[in-house]
């Protein structure tokens, strides 16, 4: 059986980006918008809305459950991937941190996209986006930080008094609302208006392209196909994995890699899948002493503490501190590279065992290379949209990112041996105290540096079709009536949690689309 429906927009994917666009694009009361999601709603679940929960969300049925292939770089490991599957997308299951970056990182945007993507428009769009999300008590500062926490924003703060160091310890702001997680659905859709349908537990297949021009997208099973048609434009906001991904089954992508799965090619785009970067994280570990342990339980008061005022083990993201900090200047790196080179998250857990119920009494400085060289690509395993694509974010394969996730080994141990926080530890876990040498630092990164959860850029923008997917005001190359507005669209990766530069991309991509659709 087959069936139609017409709408002026579509929207693959209601996530971080997603609800912003559709909330976006209906404000327009005459279009008739459709955001289409292939999970469900989730909104409700008690383990969605506590913060300290979010990890126990990977690996369930609100998590898409991709991993990255065999990586050369982290010696021979397999990577998790996750990615929300549900209204929300991965803002029902990230750990909230909302973060606006260094506007001086968008300066290459305006490089390789031009005009569009000028310091002074992100900004104004950054600003515009907190006042909504302020509007609706959609972002805040965490009610109370753990005291391993505070003891880091001291420890941290005398180090850089005294010179030990350079940069700026922060307690990050994040997406909750009265200490419940608010993901984009929630702070953008929800009261949805009357010409936004929103479609949850709906997978779209592929995209219809006809004579060079989107018409819609198809959804279903085939005991029931539907072609939804799009009069001004699909969207594509299924993210840095699921985008470029479509596309490809669509026939948008490397002609040859096309071939490889039978696919006709539509529009022989070689940038599709490629550029794609995250970010890695290598957990300096110190056992603390056994007041610190977080708990991976919660007790009745710990619950009724959370319930009356926010408070409490249940209210942390287990990240509600850290900041970027610079190399050393004697590291020999260019000073563009060198500051602000490592973001620091910091939890008062054992990163790689928690919340299992053995996890010990540990702090962890988690040392980000905020901007790594490796990339890789997105390439398909199969024509079914039901097998997950390849993922090989070529973590690690770049040996700068290794030189500089070592010397943010370093400058963890300078902060960690810093009062007050030296105070909460007892010994060094990981890397291990003897673990001193650039060989043995690079053994222990390559084992267990892990991924930060921040994929982005494998349909990158920019001006050249050979180079890139989407032209800066993010229209598909070479067809029409087609969109990106995602993490994958990001030419370069900021030093920053992505998530507020996602939904910026899509807060100006909506004023875009809808100038060029109505043109
Ligand atoms: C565990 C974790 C922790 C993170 N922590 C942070 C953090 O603290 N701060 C931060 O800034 N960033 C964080 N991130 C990253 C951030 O959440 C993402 O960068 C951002 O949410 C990406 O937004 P997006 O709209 O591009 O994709 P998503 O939010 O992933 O949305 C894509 C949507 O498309 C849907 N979709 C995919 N394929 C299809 C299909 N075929 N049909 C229909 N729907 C489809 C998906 O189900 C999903 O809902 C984290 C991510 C994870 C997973």
């Amino acid at each position: 059986m087959t069936s139609r429906s017409t709408y002026d927009y579509i929207i693959v994917g209601a996530g971080s980006a997603g609800c912003v666009l559709a909330a976006k694009l209906a404000a327009d009361a005459s279009a008739r918008v459709l955001l289409l999601e292939a999970g469900g709603d989730h909104r409700k679940r008690s383990d969605v809305q506590r913060p300290a929960e979010y990890l126990r969300l990977q690996g369930t049925s609100l998590d898409w459950n991709y991993s990255t292939t065999v990586s050369a770089g982290l010696a021979g490991r397999t990577m998790i991937c996750p990615r929300g599957r549900m209204l929300g997308g991965s803002s029902g299951i990230n750990a909230m941190i909302y973060h606006e970056g260094l506007p001086e990182d968008l300066d290459a945007w305006q490089n390789v996209a031009g005009d569009f993507w000028n310091r002074e428009a992100i900004e104004l769009a950054m600003q515009e986006l907190r006042g909504e999300l302020e509007s609706t008590e959609s972002i805040e500062f965490p009610a109370e930080i753990t005291p391993t926490g505070q003891a880091f924003m001291a420890a941290a703060k005398s180090a850089c008094d005294q010179g030990k160091i350079a940069g700026r310890p922060e307690i990050y702001r994040r997406t909750t609302r009265r200490g419940a997680r608010q993901s984009a659905m929630q702070a953008f859709l929800d009261s949805p208006p009357a010409n936004l349908t929103i479609r949850s537990d709906t997978m779209v297949q592929r995209l219809e392209i006809r004579n060079g021009r989107t018409a819609g997208v198809v959804v279903g099973k085939s005991n029931h196909i539907e072609t939804l048609d799009a009069n001004r434009g699909v969207i594509l906001a299924a993210g840095a994995i699921a985008s470029p991904q479509l596309l490809m089954l669509s026939g948008i992508g490397p002609t040859k890699h096309l071939a490889e799965h039978g696919i006709t090619t539509q529009i022989d785009s070689p940038a599709v899948g490629a550029g794609l970067v995250d970010h890695l994280a290598f957990p300096v570990t110190f056992a603390a002493k056994s007041t610190a342990r977080f708990p991976s339980r919660w007790s009745m008061r710990d619950l009724v503490r959370w319930s009356y005022d926010q408070r409490g083990p249940i209210g942390s993201n287990l990240a509600e501190v850290g900041g970027f900090f610079d190399l050393p200047s004697r590291s020999g790196v260019p000073d563009a590279v060198r500051e602000r080179a490592i973001q620091l998250h910091v939890t008062p857990t054992h990163y790689l065992r928690y919340p299992a119920d053995d996890s010990p009494a540990a702090i962890t400085l988690a040392v980000t290379g905020s901007q790594p060289i490796s990339r890789g690509r997105v390439s398909l395993r199969s024509a079914e949209i039901d097998d997950s694509p390849s993922i090989d974010p070529g973590y690690l394969s770049d040996s700068r990112d290794v030189e500089v996730l070592a010397q943010g080994v370093e400058l963890a141990r300078e902060i960690a041996a810093s009062e007050p926080l030296a105070d909460w530890i007892d010994h060094e876990l990981l890397p291990g105290e003897k673990r001193r040498t650039a060989a043995q630092l690079e053994r222990a990164i390559r084992r267990f540096a892990l991924t930060l959860y921040h994929p982005v850029g494998s349909c990158s923008m920019g001006i050249d079709p050979a180079a890139s997917v989407v032209d800066p005001q993010l229209r598909v190359h070479g067809v029409e009536n087609l969109y990106i507005a995602d993490a994958s669209v990001f030419p370069t990766l900021p030093r920053a949690n992505p998530q507020a530069t996602v939904m910026m991309v899509a807060s100006r991509a909506a004023g875009a689309i809808a100038n060029h659709s109505a043109s």
